[in-house]
């Protein structure tokens, strides 16, 4: 049977002028991601991929065609209504974490909850539990730049799952971390898909990551070949 689609893209391009050049960049791309399923694109370098994952989280506009989030199509909702949606229905990975410095880790991961409104007892006690699930309990109350390279990444995916995405994006996730390590976080990426059958793009270089994906899709020169 077939699961449900989260987000999808039909026909997407994205150009960008630079001076009298129009440099293309997606030429046409199609995609569909279903629930819980996990899926890599790699590629060459400049192939297109983070501008992919730009489009489908709604961070910047495509040229042409549509990305369909949650069954909304990007195009045609507000900002007020895209940023609400943006912050229910997907989590975002970045290679370099993106924590905020001066906040603890609780805090950070606690952040997206209080955005979304939930009262700050309940949004603690949510952020305490997944920071124990992603073996962070003991460093609720630490700094970004008081934990190793690897725990900061766990707390990243602490974060941007702790509003229950349908799907997470992320753009080479372990990029900046040893092999052990990103071993360590791909598990935990796993696990959590299985949990809470969360979905996952991934766009990544290391194909013992994308060997673990259900699917994995090869991006060049600005489309899925
Ligand atoms: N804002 C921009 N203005 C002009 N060109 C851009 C812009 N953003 C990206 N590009 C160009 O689009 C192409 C694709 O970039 P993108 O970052 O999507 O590639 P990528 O496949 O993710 O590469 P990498 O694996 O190196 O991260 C590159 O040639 C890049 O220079």
């Amino acid at each position: 049977m077939n699961k449900p689609v989260i987000l999808q893209c039909q026909q997407l391009t994205k150009r960008y002028a630079q001076g009298d050049l129009n440099v293309e960049v997606l030429k046409g791309v199609d995609l569909t991601i279903q629930a819980g399923q996990r899926v890599a694109i790699m590629g060459a370098s400049g192939s297109g991929k983070s501008t992919l994952l730009h489009l489908l989280g709604g961070l910047e506009k495509p040229t042409s065609g549509n990305v369909i989030l949650d069954g909304f199509d990007l195009n045609k909702i507000g900002s007020a209504k895209l940023s609400r949606l943006r912050n229910q229905s997907l989590g975002f990975i970045y290679q370099f974490h993106h924590l905020l410095g001066e906040f603890t880790m609780l805090e950070n991961v606690a952040m997206p909850l209080l955005i979304g409104n939930l009262p700050i007892k309940q949004a603690q006690q949510q952020a305490t539990d997944l920071l124990k699930r992603v073996g962070l309990g003991h460093r609720i109350e630490h700094k970004p730049g008081e934990l190793s390279g690897g725990e900061r990444q766990r707390a990243a995916v602490a974060r941007a799952l702790i509003n229950k995405p349908k799907c997470v994006l992320a753009d080479e996730p372990t990029g900046n971390l040893d092999s052990k390590t990103a071993d360590q976080i791909y598990q935990l990426m796993l696990e959590l898909n299985q949990e809470l059958q969360v979905s996952f793009l991934v766009v990544t270089h290391d194909p013992d990551l994308a060997g673990r994906m259900d699917h994995v899709l090869h991006m060049e020169d600005g489309l899925i070949v």
